[in-house]
């Protein structure tokens, strides 16, 4: 298992994006370039939305493992225990994995849940389109605020209906006595490989990020917001002047920290370059690949490991 260095105490503001000021996509700009992550507020995510997921995932979660694992295994969605991914990654977590494309991954809950799978159904499908939303309206900022046409050049990629997206639901239990004096690891720490990560949580504490200079920063939890991260393909696509945010979540001692997250990525085919209008007369950092070849590179890859690394021209140190 993993050992933490301690995250530092002295530490820069993360930014704050409030969505109904005028001046936000300049600023959105500005903390994908300085920190590949940023906190949202005035999302325009119904509420009632986000406590009606997060009731349905406290009673699955609450269920005997027993039955929890009739959702799995994972394949690669579905309920998922400790095990992170196919290659020995393992955290202080329990998850459910679903792609936001199709309902085949129902089928697994209904077995468990009878009628009482359409409910938990209805609430994924409730939040995630409304959080599909909001994704699009960042990422159509995040155009204008780089002065790139079209404006849905990032957005059109989630909106495809072939777009390969995932959601996930984590819950971290509290970590036991025994173990807490291993910095018990609940989440390890990466990136995520795809466009844009909107991830919301309880008010628990745990999710932490790199900054450039390689230290940690513990994020508070704030229940009432969402927390943005860069994903690797936007890295790509704006030939790295954006960072996709290494972070990680930490397990707490006594109480349980749920968190619910959509990966927002583009159609299997999709060819990932930077985008022309933002090369301004520079060479692309990265040899071409779809997201299908990246994706595929990607699972067989470790948590920790630069996934992007064997996509550089230079290849990374
Ligand atoms: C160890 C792994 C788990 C992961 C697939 C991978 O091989 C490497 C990337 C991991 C990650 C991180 C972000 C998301 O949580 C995730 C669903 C994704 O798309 O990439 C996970 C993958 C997973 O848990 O299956
Ligand atoms: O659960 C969290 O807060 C973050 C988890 C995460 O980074 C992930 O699932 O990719
Ligand atoms: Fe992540």
């Amino acid at each position: 298992m993993e050992h933490l260095c301690p995250a530092t105490t002295l530490f820069p503001e993360v930014p704050l994006i409030d969505l109904s000021k005028p001046d936000s996509k300049t600023l959105i700009v500005k903390a994908c370039e300085e920190f590949g992550f940023f906190k949202l507020i005035n999302h325009g995510v119904p509420t009632e939305f986000i406590t009606r997921l997060e009731s349905e995932a406290i009673e699955f979660f609450s269920l005997p493992l027993s039955e929890k694992e009739k959702a799995g295994p994972l394949d690669p969605f579905g309920y998922g225990n400790k095990k992170i991914g196919s290659n020995s990654d393992v955290g202080w977590v329990e998850y459910i994995l679903l792609t936001t494309s199709n309902e085949a991954n129902y089928q697994k809950f209904s077995a468990i849940f009878g009628e009482a799978a359409e409910k938990f159904r209805c609430a994924v499908n409730d939040y995630v389109s409304a959080v599909k939303k909001m994704a699009y309206e960042i990422l159509e900022m995040l155009a204008d605020g780089l002065k790139i046409q079209p404006r849905n050049v990032f957005s059109k990629l989630l909106m495809d209906e072939e777009s390969d997206s995932v959601f996930r639901l984590n819950h971290y239990p509290p970590c036991p006595e025994h173990h807490q004096e291993m910095n018990l690891i609940g989440f390890g720490e990466h990136t995520d490989p795809q466009i844009i990560s909107v991830l919301r949580s309880n008010n628990i504490s745990g999710l932490q990020i790199s900054l450039k200079d390689g230290n940690w920063i513990s994020i508070p939890p704030d229940q009432s917001s969402f927390f943005i991260n860069v994903g690797d393909s936007l890295q790509v696509m704006t030939n790295g002047r954006f960072k996709s945010v290494r972070h990680r979540v930490v397990a707490n001692s006594s109480k349980s920290r749920l968190s619910m997250i959509y990966f927002g990525g583009p159609p299997l085919s999709e060819k990932i370059a930077p985008l022309p209008s933002l090369m301004k007369g520079e060479d692309s950092l990265y040899k071409e690949f779809t997201w299908y070849e990246y994706k595929k590179s990607a699972y067989k890859s470790r948590l920790a490991d630069n996934r992007l690394g064997l996509f550089e021209k230079i290849a990374a140190s």
